[in-house]
């Protein structure tokens, strides 16, 4: 039953048609479906056992074949000795639902909602194509509005797979477990924050190592034993007409990594701290010091002509350059005409994201198809930041888990830009660089505790460096 050992299903993210491309290459290479949802079932029930510790269980089963995952759970439970139940409003329609109906030894009822502490939900999966209504309708309101544990197996059943969108009666679950990989859905809001904590069961499946994959924890590099100032990175944080956002992007990125950080402003910063050296003059002048690993530039810069001209003298510089903010207004194809675009990298939120899509003719319905068709028009590595980041860069597609919902203050953009920056500055690299950042922004909101401003945030960022060393 356990899948084989050169399974490459760990952290992929798939679409519908994806998954039921990977689950019909497994079945050509001789896995039948049945032995698919053998080992999706017992995987999944072996989460459900360890969190019911023996209480009561209901299994929901719809008449695909999630609902078939659902009988193979309560044959694996009853089977274990632990109480359970089956409610099916519907007969199988698939072959292999059918058989494990026919396997499954827990008594099974059409109707009725049983009073049970754990519910088990598996009326649809990745199948739901449209909305959810009638008996299946009623058992999910049924399953909202009880206090029980509640598990939804693969994706929760009203949860359009691809897209998030919902299709029925909204609900919190516990836990969900998803089945051979993972789906688009568990990555997008709202429809992640209805999930609860998620785990995968391996069925063995094999797919394509380009496949879009779920953020592992980056492992950081300490400075190497021979390290000074400039070998660290130097980052120039380009300053405009707001002095507040390039400053607290320049106090994260003091703290992420770069040797060195300097405010390239015209104005005086009497609020700087003594560690930020702020140089004016010309700034095309400035940014030519070849000892510059890494430009930042957008926090605070402004959308008018002046602004504009800074944001050509950073690109004529030919340094990796991070955009953020303002200049995400300014970006356009004339500005980046001819120049290295492999290291630009952009973190627009949505709004951001847009104004980008408009600037450079391109449409995509989704966030994660605007992400990737900006990338491979431009070249540009993109991190589409928000509740559910996405980042597209030449290793491809990135998802990530839900940050501290405390992130959604005044100013922390400019904090994740400044530690992008400082890890570009560092290595040189943006998609890790992008890819870290998500990273240590989410830990330094955990240690940063509730209600935390933008500047304590970026205070923080140093002990959530900690924790990924
Ligand atoms: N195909 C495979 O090899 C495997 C599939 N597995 C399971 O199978 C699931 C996908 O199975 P299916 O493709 O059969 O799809 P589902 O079980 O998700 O449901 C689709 C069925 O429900 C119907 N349906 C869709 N939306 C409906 C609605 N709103 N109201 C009423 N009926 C609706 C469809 O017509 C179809 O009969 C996965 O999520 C996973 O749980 C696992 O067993 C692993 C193996
Ligand atoms: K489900």
């Amino acid at each position: 039953m356990a899948p084989s050992s050169n399974s490459r299903s760990a952290g992929a993210v798939l679409t519908v048609e994806q998954m039921a491309a990977a689950e019909h290459a497994a079945m050509v290479s001789g896995v039948s479906e049945w032995e698919l949802m053998q080992r999706a079932g017992e995987g999944a029930a072996r989460w459900v056992a360890r969190m019911s510790g023996g209480r009561t269980v209901s299994v929901l089963c719809g008449p695909g074949n999630n609902g078939g995952d659902g009988y193979v759970i309560a044959d694996f439970l009853y089977r274990s000795g632990i109480p359970v139940s089956v409610v099916a409003p519907k007969p199988p329609a698939t072959d292999t639902a059918k058989k494990a109906r026919e396997t499954c030894v827990a008594p099974i009822s059409s109707d009725g909602f049983p009073a049970a502490e754990v519910y088990v939900d598996c009326l649809f999966g990745y199948g739901l194509s449209r909305q959810v209504e009638g008996a299946f309708a009623t058992l999910l309101e049924h399953l909202r509005d009880t206090t029980g544990y509640k598990i939804a197996i693969d994706v929760p059943s009203s949860i359009a797979s691809d897209t998030g969108e919902n299709l029925g009666p909204s609900l919190y679950y516990d836990l969900t477990i998803a089945l051979g990989a993972w789906k688009r859905a568990h990555f997008i809001m709202p429809a992640m924050a209805g999930m609860g904590v998620k785990r995968l069961v391996d069925i063995g499946l094999d797919i394509a190592e380009d496949a879009p994959v779920l953020s592992a924890a980056p492992q950081i590099e300490p400075p190497a034993p021979d390290s000074h100032k400039y070998r660290r990175g130097l980052l120039a944080v380009v300053a405009g007409e707001m002095p507040g956002a390039p400053l607290l992007a320049a106090e994260a990125a003091m703290r992420s990594g770069a040797g060195y950080v300097k405010l390239l402003s015209e104005h005086s910063h009497p609020d700087a701290p003594a560690e930020l050296v702020v140089e004016g003059g010309d700034l095309a002048a400035t940014l030519s010091d070849e000892r510059i690993a890494a430009v930042l530039v957008g926090p605070g810069l402004g959308r008018d002509a002046k602004a504009r001209g800074k944001l050509s003298a950073a690109l004529d510089a030919g340094k990796p350059i991070l955009f953020d903010a303002d200049a995400l207004h300014l970006l356009d194809p004339a500005l980046i005409e001819g120049g290295d675009t492999s290291q630009l990298a952009v973190t627009p939120h949505e709004g951001e994201l847009a104004q980008l899509c408009a600037a450079f003719s391109i449409e995509g319905e989704s966030k994660i198809e605007r992400a990737r068709a900006l990338h491979e028009k431009t070249g540009i590595t993109v991190l589409a930041k928000g509740p559910d980041s996405i980042l597209v860069g030449s290793k491809g597609v990135r998802f990530f888990n839900r940050g501290p919902s405390w992130l959604s203050a005044a100013g922390t953009g400019d904090v994740l830009a400044g530690i992008a920056a400082s890890r570009i500055a560092v290595h040189g690299d943006p998609q890790r660089a992008l890819e870290e950042a998500v990273w240590l922004h989410s830990e330094a909101a955990h240690i940063a505790g509730p209600a935390f401003t933008a500047g304590e945030l970026a205070r923080t960022v140093n002990q959530a460096l900690e924790c990924f060393l």
